[in-house]
C-alpha cells in the first residue's frame, strides 16, 4: 500500500480529536485505494495519542489485514459495506461527536433549518431505522451499514454525506478522508444548532426549498436534491 494513502489516513484520524469530534478512542477514518480494491483504516482501540501512519491498517475488500500489526476498527465491516455499495465514496468517518450522537439517541434526523447545512447537505441528514434483534446479534457492524445503504438507496450519497445510525451514532463520507472529517465536522456543528434552534423556536420550519437549492447548488454544481418539505 502507498504510504502516501497511509499518511492521508492518519492525517484524517488525528482530525477528529482535534477537531472534538472523539473522546478516547472513539471513532474512526478510513479511505480506499479502488485501483487496487483496497481500504486503509484506523487501528481499533488505540490512543490517538500515540498513533502513527504506520499504524494504519490495511485491508481488502472482504476486510482480511494485508497490512498491520493491530486489528482494524471494530467498524471496518461498516466501511466496507459502504465502499461496496457506493462507487462514488472514497472516504469515511464514524464518531460518536456529541450533538448528532444525542439526535441517533433521540431517533429524529438532523433537519436542515439553514444555510450552514445547505452549504454542505442538499436535505435533513437522516437517521436509520433501529437495527433489529438478529441484526445486532449478528454481524452488527455489516448490518449497520447495510441498513445505512439501504436508507441511501434512492438518493446520491454525495449530495448528503452522511447519516445517523438510530442509537449508535454519525458516519460521514466524501470523495477523500479529508473531506469526509470536513463533512463530520460540519454535521455536527449544524447538529447543534438545529438542537439550539429547536429550544429557541419549537414551531420553527425547514429551510425554504429555494434557499437550500441556492447554497446546495452553489458549492455542489446544479442538482435535485431531495427531502425537504414545501
Ligand atoms: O462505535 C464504536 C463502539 O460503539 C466504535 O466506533 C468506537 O469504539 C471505535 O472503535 P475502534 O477503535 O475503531 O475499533
Amino acid at each position: 500500500m502507498t504510504d502516501a494513502l497511509k499518511e492521508e489516513v492518519y492525517a484524517a484520524n488525528m482530525a477528529l480529536p482535534r477537531h472534538g469530534l472523539v473522546t478516547f478512542t472513539w471513532g474512526n477514518v478510513s479511505a480506499i485505494d479502488r485501483d487496487r480494491q483496497r481500504v486503509v483504516i484506523k487501528p481499533s482501540g488505540i490512543s490517538y495519542d500515540t498513533m502513527t501512519p504506520e499504524d494504519m491498517v490495511v485491508v481488502d475488500m472482504q476486510g482480511n489485514v494485508l497490512e498491520g500489526k493491530y486489528r482494524p476498527s471494530s467498524d471496518t465491516p461498516t466501511h466496507l459495506a459502504l465502499y461496496r455499495r457506493f462507487a462514488q465514496i472514497g472516504g469515511i468517518v464514524h464518531t460518536h461527536s456529541t450533538h448528532a450522537t444525542a439526535w441517533a439517541q433521540a431517533g429524529l434526523s438532523i433537519p436542515a433549518l439553514g444555510t450552514t447545512h445547505a452549504d454542505y447537505f442538499a436535505s435533513d441528514i437522516p437517521c436509520t431505522r433501529a437495527l433489529t434483534e438478529e441484526e445486532v446479534n449478528g454481524d452488527y457492524e455489516l448490518n449497520t451499514g447495510l441498513v445505512i445503504a439501504d436508507a441511501l438507496a434512492n438518493s446520491q450519497p454525495l449530495h448528503t454525506p452522511g447519516i445517523i445510525v438510530y442509537q449508535h451514532g454519525p458516519f460521514a463520507w466524501g470523495k477523500t478522508a479529508d473531506e469526509a472529517v470536513h463533512n463530520a465536522v460540519v454535521m455536527e456543528e449544524v447538529a447543534k444548532m438545529a438542537w439550539i434552534a429547536h429550544g429557541l423556536n419549537p414551531h420553527l420550519t425547514p429551510i425554504d426549498s429555494y434557499l437550500m437549492e441556492k447554497h446546495f447548488s452553489r458549492k455542489h454544481g446544479p442538482h435535485a436534491y431531495y427531502g425537504q418539505a414545501k
